[in-house]
């Protein structure tokens, strides 16, 4: 039987591709930044026009399509999945690293139909790898297949996380307890490309075993959380359970056994929802 989200699946490969040049180019020039929530939340012109690019270029082809992009929730549109076809993007996940030119920059598209993610997208643009993933057919790198490592022994593992960009003391505190506890198991190492995405295609493709943060948002774990589980790993929220891509907390693991030992090293909290209805003003 037919896809039907081939067609959109193929043109989420190629307008990421095309973003993918634009990121690339944009990084010969000067870059300007600003900031959104507080001075370590960083934006650019390319951020922007990236996503601008995306949205433009699917409305043209797909027109009753709907979107949840980062940049368009920062100027103010609703962050609120529906069972309407969504394409759940960002145009540059690692911000920070493209700004710095610090090597792993992703394009990241997830499309969700009824809530359910259809397929994820993510081009690794600076080292040219398009990580693809289509519900109930797997994952993928540049076109082969991806599987998770086979590691039990989280002793033997690497694990990923972040730090984010949220510098509140409670939440920072709670960031390097947790970063505390795992390292402590003692695990082989951690790592952090600083970007969602690439951490959740590291997990998929089997070298670190496992990636975790509290802080993240719907975009840059909607296409990966997918990519992860095509290629045989388990979500779970941070208090365990099932992960809920609104709640800005995931873990993303080649197995449950190490996820569930992730999450009992985890000091867990709680940031404001993706999907939390704006502060009323008086
Ligand atoms: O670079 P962006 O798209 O802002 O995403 C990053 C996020 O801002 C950070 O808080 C996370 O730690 C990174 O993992 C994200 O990828
Ligand atoms: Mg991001
Ligand atoms: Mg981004």
């Amino acid at each position: 039987m037919a896809d039907l989200w081939q067609d959109a699946m193929d043109h989420a490969v190629a307008i990421a591709r095309r973003a993918g040049e634009v990121v690339r180019e944009a990084l010969q020039d000067d870059r300007k930044v600003m900031t959104k929530s507080s001075s370590v939340d960083l934006v650019t012109q390319t951020d922007q026009k990236v996503e601008q690019l995306i949205i433009q270029s699917v409305k043209y082809k797909f027109p009753t399509h709907s979107f949840i992009g980062e940049e368009s929730v920062a100027a103010g549109e609703p962050c609120v999945l529906t069972d309407r076809p969504t394409w759940i993007i960002d145009p540059i996940d690692g911000t920070t690293n493209f700004v710095h030119a610090f090597p792993f920059v992703a394009i990241s598209i997830g499309f969700s139909v009824n809530k359910q993610i259809e397929f994820g997208v993510i081009y690794s643009c600076l080292e040219d790898k398009m990580y693809t993933a289509r519900r109930g057919k797997g994952a993928f790198c540049n076109g082969e297949p991806l599987q998770v490592s086979d590691r039990e022994d989280i002793k033997q593992s690497i694990i990923a996380t972040e730090f984010g960009s949220s510098r509140d003391p409670e939440a920072v505190e709670k960031i390097f307890s947790s970063l505390r506890n795992v390292l402590c198991i003692p695990v082989h190492g951690v790592r952090g490309a600083g970007t969602a995405a690439i951490n959740m295609c590291h997990v998929a493709s089997g070298c670190v075993e496992a990636y975790y943060e509290i802080g993240i948002h719907v975009w840059d774990v909607a296409a990966g959380s997918l990519v992860v589980s095509e290629a045989g790993g388990v979500l779970m929220d941070v208090e365990g359970g099932a992960v809920d891509l609104m709640s800005r907390r995931i873990v993303a693991a080649n197995s449950r056994t190490i996820a569930e030992r992730i999450v009992k090293q985890i000091d867990s909290f709680s940031p404001l929802r993706d999907d939390a209805p704006p502060p009323q003003t008086l």
